[in-house]
């Protein structure tokens, strides 16, 4: 069994689906009747618009149904274009995906721009108002009565029989799915999986995340407008009741059905939906209260979809008979000889910048967590910042990295002023940290998620990247080649391509230091990096550290364990209930009467209970 799998590993991941999308194409002269061929084009239709919603929704973890209203317009456009002006099938293609692409960005901007769930609000709302718009455009739209007369496809001047038609719709779904599958297998695939698990993470590597969820949005957008152009076709003629509300809601189950965080559920979805329920004219008449009764379960029971079941029965398989083991490496080579650039072949030259913060404010209503802090970090120097607990430590890293705005006071970071800006930004400006508890989206890998800190530094477009042109050819290459280097040097590359989330907590926290260092920072923030670590781990941790000061960037090291700040700082400023009370060499610190009293003090205290 286990030489079994690991022959189907050996098997590509785009194979299967290849073969699966030529009997697609092929199904006419696979003898099916006429009737399967109309399920399989209806399939293939409302998978289209399925797809777009899991883009949004599972990848870039945003509820939005507008996708019915996208649909509604590539449909509407393409029948009324087809009559009063010109009938190409692939023309209207394009004009109902770029139409459909505006209603994305025209819808998803302000819902988006509100935040929370203003886009799962706005959208709805646009749903419901689609039939209404249909109505009230009746002379362009047919309004209630519908729009008749849409002629029969013609492709570059041929009129197109029911089944050349069915083949280009095939043809054009699984083109749309290779786009989607090169998209979300692409580094961007990476970055909305950080983003829908965590915004937080996301602002923290550079990414703006109103910008690449609206992208998500609008680009999920296209195949709706897509969908649309090819069902005004189907029977010629639109009603304003094939977009309404029961159409939003089927979509969002063949989404959560097929799984929508995965490339092909929308397939799956559909095509059970369309050989199921849509089947029946019974079912129009309960369909609202079945769909409510199946989100629930649905929702509940299986979140991932039949592609989520599939996949977990597939690393069922693989854990049982080609399980990677997961064991800590040992303390790398390249860490141990003497300090230094050269003698580190796996860490080249970090270029650092001076972190200065000016009169730092911040209250939390009557709480003043920093009442006007001074102080600088320098590059190649690791500058550890301590103080007992709620003396502000953490708040002033957010604020450096944008997370809290600012009462009072500048940050900046070499000659640039990042006082106030977004986390997003201040990350582009060269600062990198760690959490106090590590961050990893499920689902991703060691390698993935180091990579990921690499996305911004070196972006990218998505077009380059669904055409996988030479530039993301080059850039996917080289950061397969800087990762293995980062992993290597911290010395988990033995666990590239295990599941980062499921790692025991101290390899985690090297793998977040990884990560940190994968985006080359100029200032490197440590929130409490050593915490839950044990001996060897924290030996190899402090190398790590040393090792990246060497190369240069700014270390700034927020930590508890005194022993360890002593061994690694350079410079220690002490904070106590939001002021600075102390700065100094580390044999200066441990002996200053202030900090005796006002921290080590209480460090004893906390060790004696
Ligand atoms: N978002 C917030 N809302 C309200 N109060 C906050 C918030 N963040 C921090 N504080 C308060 O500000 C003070 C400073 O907290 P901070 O977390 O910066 O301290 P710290 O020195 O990092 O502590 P620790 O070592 O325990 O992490 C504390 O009194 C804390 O309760």
């Amino acid at each position: 069994m286990a030489t079994f799998v690991q022959r189907l590993r050996t098997i590509p991941s785009w194979a299967l689906p290849l073969v699966l999308g030529v009997l697609l194409i092929a199904a006419p002269w696979l003898g099916i009747s006429a009737d399967t061929r109309r399920l399989l084009l209806l399939t293939c239709i409302l998978a289209l618009v399925t797809s777009g919603l899991s883009l949004s929704f599972g990848y870039a973890g945003e509820l939005a149904l507008g996708q019915t209203a996208m649909y509604a317009t590539g449909a509407y456009l393409t029948g009324y274009l087809a009559m009063h002006w010109i009938n190409d099938l692939l023309l209207l293609v394009v004009v109902s995906a770029a139409a459909s692409l505006i209603v994305g960005l025209i819808s998803g901007v302000p819902g988006l721009r509100l935040g929370g769930w203003s886009l799962a609000m706005t959208s709805f709302f646009l749903v419901l108002l689609v039939p209404e718009i249909i109505e009230l455009l009746e002379e362009y739209t047919g309004g209630a009565v519908g729009m008749v007369g849409i002629p029969h496809p013609r492709l570059f001047g041929h009129k197109l029989t029911t089944v050349t038609f069915y083949v280009v719709v095939s043809v054009i779904t699984v083109i749309w799915f290779t786009v989607m599958r090169n998209l979300v297998t692409s580094r961007h695939g990476v970055a909305l999986q950080v983003l829908r698990q965590s915004p937080v993470l996301a602002s923290s590597l550079g990414i703006s995340v109103y910008r690449l969820k609206l992208t998500a949005y609008a680009v999920g957008a296209i195949p709706a407008g897509i969908a649309g152009a090819l069902f005004a076709y189907v029977d010629k003629y639109l009603s304003p009741s094939s977009f309404g509300f029961t159409l939003a809601v089927t979509v969002l189950a063949a989404a959560i059905l097929g799984g929508a965080k995965s490339i092909y559920g929308a397939l799956i979805g559909a095509a059970i939906m369309q050989y199921g329920p849509l089947r029946s004219t019974d079912f129009e008449q309960y369909a609202q209260v079945i769909y409510g009764v199946f989100l629930i379960i649905a929702g509940t029971l299986v979140a991932n979809g039949l592609a989520g079941l599939a996949n977990r029965a597939i690393r069922l398989a693989r854990d049982r008979w080609d399980r990677p083991v997961v064991t800590a490496a040992p303390i790398p080579s390249t860490l141990d000889g003497p300090t230094g650039p050269a003698e580190r072949p796996g860490l080249a030259p970090l270029p650092g910048a001076r972190l200065e913060v000016s009169g730092l404010m911040k209250r939390f209503g009557g709480l003043q967590a920093l009442g006007g802090v001074s102080l600088t970090a320098e590059p190649g120097q690791i500058t550890a910042l301590i103080g007992p607990n709620g003396s502000g430590k953490t708040t002033l890293l957010n604020m450096v990295c944008g997370y809290y705005r600012t009462d009072a006071g500048t940050i900046r970071i070499g000659a640039s002023d990042i006082t106030g800006a977004k986390t997003y930004r201040v990350a582009r400006a060269g600062v990198s940290r760690t959490f106090q508890t590590p961050l990893f989206p499920e689902d991703i890998s060691v390698r993935e998620a180091v990579a990921a800190g690499m996305y911004m530094p070196r972006y990218v477009g998505m077009l380059s990247s669904i055409l996988r042109l030479p530039n993301y050819r080059r850039t996917a290459r080289a950061d397969r080649a800087e990762t293995t280097t980062v992993l290597r040097l911290v010395g988990v590359d033995h666990l590239a391509d295990v599941e980062a989330a499921s790692l025991p907590a101290g390899t985690r926290r090297l793998v977040e230091v990884a990560r940190a260092l994968a985006s080359r920072p100029k200032v490197l923030l440590l929130d409490e990096v050593a915490s839950g670590l044990d001996e060897d781990e924290i030996e190899r941790l402090a190398d790590l550290i040393r090792a990246i000061r060497d190369a240069g960037t700014t270390v700034v090291l927020v930590e508890h364990n005194f022993k360890l700040v002593l061994e690694l700082a350079d410079v220690i400023r002490v904070l106590a209930q939001g002021e600075l009370i102390a700065s100094g060499t580390p044999a200066e610190i441990e002996n200053h009467p202030r900090v005796l009293a006002e921290y080590l003090g209480v460090q004893q205290e906390v060790a004696q209970q």
